[in-house]
């Protein structure tokens, strides 16, 4: 799944960076580059909180996340002088293509390429992630299978693949994802925030500067705020209008207020339609033996929230051969 996410914002079909010249030059180089990012940044490291140890770097974090950094930075840069290099020599004809593209039409400043990084990362894990968890729910569950691909063969028809026009005709599909959101929220403390001044907040007085962390994963959990929450159940979705875009706190997945998600829209698609397409398209079971409850549903703590053991799956294919070429 990442790979394919992946493919959509940076590689071609081949697995290479565009113009593979850069610093870095493989897919698979690049997605370990991903995951090493993606842990350090979760990882306890204890110069933080007893600082008079940190010169010494004794977990060696520090050493990784600064080799990890030149070499993010290394590429970036490469994204973005093949970028204006593109702009350049398209002159007058240039048409944005992509992200990047637009950024650069509309920020020149020193923050940019932060920013890059940011679009790069924040949105390549999340949506595979989420993705990944979905099917490992759906896995665990055949029933809900059954329930989603009966949905799809009413609306798109097993002679097509599904469209993000479908998107608004498919509710047991939209109830999967936010299902899956609640369970298993790939940021599960958001980031962190400091309160500007002095404030009350249900009965609790929080002073000014305090380092706040929201725990959405608990909120997910929250026996007064859920039936059964421990259960996945689509179904509880279904008639509500509880949704994913920070007004309903009890399931806040991207976030709320002004450092919400900026990805929200794009991501929610990218989840909706790669999961519909991979029920629409594939039938979904476990290797012989295995049983939904043998799953391990272990997670990995950083940047965002993964799997810990990988997904292993039997797939075959559900439409008409042509579909597929
Ligand atoms: C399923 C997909 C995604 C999920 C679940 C997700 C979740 C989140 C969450 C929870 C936050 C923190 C919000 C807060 O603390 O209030 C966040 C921040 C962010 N996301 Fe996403 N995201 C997704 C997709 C994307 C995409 C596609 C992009 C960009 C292309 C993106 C870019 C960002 C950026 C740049 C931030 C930092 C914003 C800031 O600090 O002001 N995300 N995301």
């Amino acid at each position: 799944m990442s790979t394919l996410s992946l493919n959509v914002r940076l590689f071609d079909d081949t697995g290479n960076a565009p113009a593979a010249e850069g610093p870095v030059l493989s897919l698979a180089e690049f997605k370990w580059m991903m995951d090493e990012m993606m842990l350090l940044n979760g990882v306890l490291n204890v110069g933080d909180w007893i600082p008079w140890l940190g010169c010494l770097d004794l977990q060696g974090y520090v050493r990784r996340m600064k080799r990890i950094g030149e070499r993010f930075s290394a590429f970036i840069d490469h994204v973005i002088d093949e970028h204006a290099e593109r702009r350049r020599r398209d002159g007058d004809s240039f048409v944005a293509r992509d992200m990047v593209d637009v950024l650069m039409q509309v920020a020149d400043d020193p923050t940019f390429e932060a920013f890059t990084q940011d679009l790069i990362v924040g949105g390549t894990e999340s949506s595979s992630a989420t993705v990944e968890w979905a099917i490992s729910e759906v896995l665990r569950k055949p029933s809900i299978f059954a329930t989603a691909t009966e949905e799809l063969d009413h609306v798109v028809g097993r002679r097509r693949w599904v469209t993000e026009e479908d998107l608004a005709n498919l509710p047991y599909l939209n109830a999967i994802v936010k299902e899956t959101m609640r369970v298993h929220p790939i940021a599960p403390l958001l980031t962190p925030r400091v309160t500007r001044e002095d404030v009350a907040v249900a009965g609790y007085d929080i002073p000014k500067g305090t380092l706040v962390l929201i725990n959405v994963w608990t909120i997910g959990r929250d026996p007064a705020q859920w039936e059964k929450p421990e259960e996945f159940t689509p179904e509880r979705f279904i008639g509500t209008e509880i949704d994913v875009k920070g007004q309903d706190f009890e399931l806040l997945p991207f976030g709320s207020g002004r450092r919400m998600c900026p990805g929200y829209n794009l991501g929610l698609k990218e989840v909706q339609l790669s999961l519909a397409n991979l029920l629409h398209g594939f039938t979904w079971s476990l290797p012989e033996g295995m049983a939904g409850q043998d799953l391990s549903m272990d997670e990995v703590f950083g940047l965002s929230t993964t799997r810990k053991f990988p997904l292993e799956v039997v797939v075959q294919p559900r439409l008409p051969t042509e579909l597929y070429a």
